[in-house]
Order: C-alpha cells, then sequence, then structure tokens
C-alpha cells in the first residue's frame, strides 16, 4: 500500500495562494438568493473544516458594528444592491487575516465583474474552484419569503430587484470562471440532503489533498 508522501494527490488551486505568509485555499460560493449557498456552507464547514465567510453576512456586521459604512451599506442592501468592492474585499481580507485557518469558502462573492477584478489585483487569490448553486427563481422566491430571519431585503420587492442584479451581474462572473473551467455546478432545487450529496463528492478530492499539504508540510517542518 503506497503512503500519501509518496503518491500526493495534485489539484489545481489547492493552496497555491499566498496570503502574508500562509499559504490559503479559496473556494467561491455563489448562486441566486435563496439557493442555498449559506445552508451548504455550514455542511461543508462541519465535514472539511473550510471557514466559511459570507459576504453578506459581513457586511450586515459592519451596519451592526455602526462602522462609518454602515448607513450606505444598508441602503444598498435595501435596494438589492452590490455594496463597492473596496469595502467588502477589505473585510474579506481581514477576516481572512484574522483566522488561523488556511482554507476558505467565500460566499456570495465576486457578486459582479468589478468584485472579480478587483480582489484579484488587491489579494492576488485565485480560487480553486467555484461552487455554483443553480436554483429556478420561483423556488429561490419560495425558500426567501419563508426564511423568517428579518432580513430587511426578504420581501418580495427587494427580491425581485436581487434576482435582476444576479442575472445581469453575477451570471456574468459564473460565465467568466466556466471559461476557465472552474465551475462546479449543483443542482440546488433538490432537498438540502441530496444537494449535500452532490457537494461532497465535489470537495472529497480536495479535501485529500489539502490533508496531505498538511501532512507534507508537518514532515518538511519536522
Ligand atoms: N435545498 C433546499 N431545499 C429547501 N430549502 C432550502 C434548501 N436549501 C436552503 N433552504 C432554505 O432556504 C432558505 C435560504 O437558504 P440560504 O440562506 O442557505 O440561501 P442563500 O443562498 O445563502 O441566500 P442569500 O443569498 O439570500 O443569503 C433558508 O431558509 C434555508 O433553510
Ligand atoms: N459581494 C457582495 C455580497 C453581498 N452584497 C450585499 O449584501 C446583500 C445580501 O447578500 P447575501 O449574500 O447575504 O444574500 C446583497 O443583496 C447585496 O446588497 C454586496 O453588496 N456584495
Ligand atoms: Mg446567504
Amino acid at each position: 500500500m503506497g503512503s500519501v508522501v509518496d503518491a500526493p494527490v495534485v489539484v489545481e488551486g489547492v493552496a497555491e495562494n499566498m496570503l502574508g505568509d500562509k499559504k490559503v485555499t479559496v473556494v467561491f460560493v455563489l448562486g441566486g438568493p435563496g439557493s442555498g449557498k449559506g445552508t451548504q456552507c455550514a455542511n461543508i464547514v462541519e465535514h472539511f473544516g473550510f471557514t466559511h465567510l459570507s459576504a453578506g453576512d459581513l457586511l450586515r456586521a459592519e451596519i451592526k458594528s455602526g462602522s462609518e459604512n454602515g448607513t450606505m451599506i444598508e441602503n444598498m442592501i435595501k435596494e438589492g444592491k452590490i455594496v463597492p468592492s473596496e469595502v467588502t474585499i477589505k473585510l474579506l481580507q481581514d477576516a481572512m487575516i484574522k483566522n488561523e485557518n488556511d482554507k476558505f469558502l467565500i460566499d456570495g462573492f465576486p457578486r459582479n465583474e468589478e468584485n472579480r477584478a478587483a480582489f484579484e489585483n488587491v489579494t492576488k487569490i485565485s480560487p480553486a474552484f467555484v461552487l455554483f448553486f443553480d436554483c429556478s427563481e420561483e423556488e429561490m422566491e419560495r425558500r426567501l419569503l419563508a426564511r423568517n430571519q428579518g432580513r430587511v431585503d426578504d420581501n418580495i420587492e427587494t427580491i425581485r430587484k436581487r434576482f435582476k442584479v444576479f442575472v445581469e451581474s453575477s451570471l456574468p462572473v459564473i460565465e467568466h470562471y466556466n471559461a476557465k473551467d472552474k465551475v462546479k455546478k449543483i443542482d440546488a432545487a433538490k432537498p438540502i440532503s441530496e444537494v449535500f450529496e452532490d457537494v461532497k463528492a465535489i470537495f472529497a478530492p480536495y479535501a485529500k489533498a489539502l490533508l496531505e499539504c498538511d501532512y507534507i508540510s508537518v514532515i518538511k517542518n519536522h
């Protein structure tokens, strides 16, 4: 039986990016509003040890913190609009630096071409892959109206605006990564547990490669 050190799994995008002095792996998690990004990220964290960073959650926390950008962010979220990239990128970058983990799920980002290009320019990080949760607007609308978490944007008027922004601004980002063969598309209309079975099949080879990276760096530094 071969040892993991003899035969490392080479998977593109795993631990290829530097953030300060740490090597990081980033997976972008995209999909329409209510497609189940947050729900599945929680499962991935539990099974594969990633840290979940939701751009929307970071922006909502920024509003609560009383930051000088709070009012601007709140108004953008109420309108379903995309907050300027420098604000969101700073929040994501700070969260990755503060966290000791080296593998991150970035949920709900990049949301438009400006987000994508600015993140690449500022951080020099490119994703190992992009997980895309594909779901019909009808199903997403049903889920958002039933979510009941008190979000200011979970009302039918803002939901319609968010769908429009998704189609006009976010789908082109997914197309960009698709042209680079980086998109892993999941049928997100299925029940939560069935969606996670498909997610697991995608993460398994990466999880193995990441474990081997950790193991090899332990051996090297020993
Ligand atoms: N596969 C599924 N089937 C049915 N309901 C689901 C499924 N996945 C998630 N949900 C429910 O749909 C709602 C939206 O899910 P979630 O918050 O994960 O979506 P999201 O993509 O993160 O949305 P947003 O972009 O608005 O943050 C939640 O109430 C969640 O419990
Ligand atoms: N990159 C992003 C992500 C989110 N926003 C704003 O937050 C809202 C909620 O995002 P969720 O991912 O939690 O649905 C979104 O509609 C945007 O207003 C953003 O500006 N940029
Ligand atoms: Mg979410």
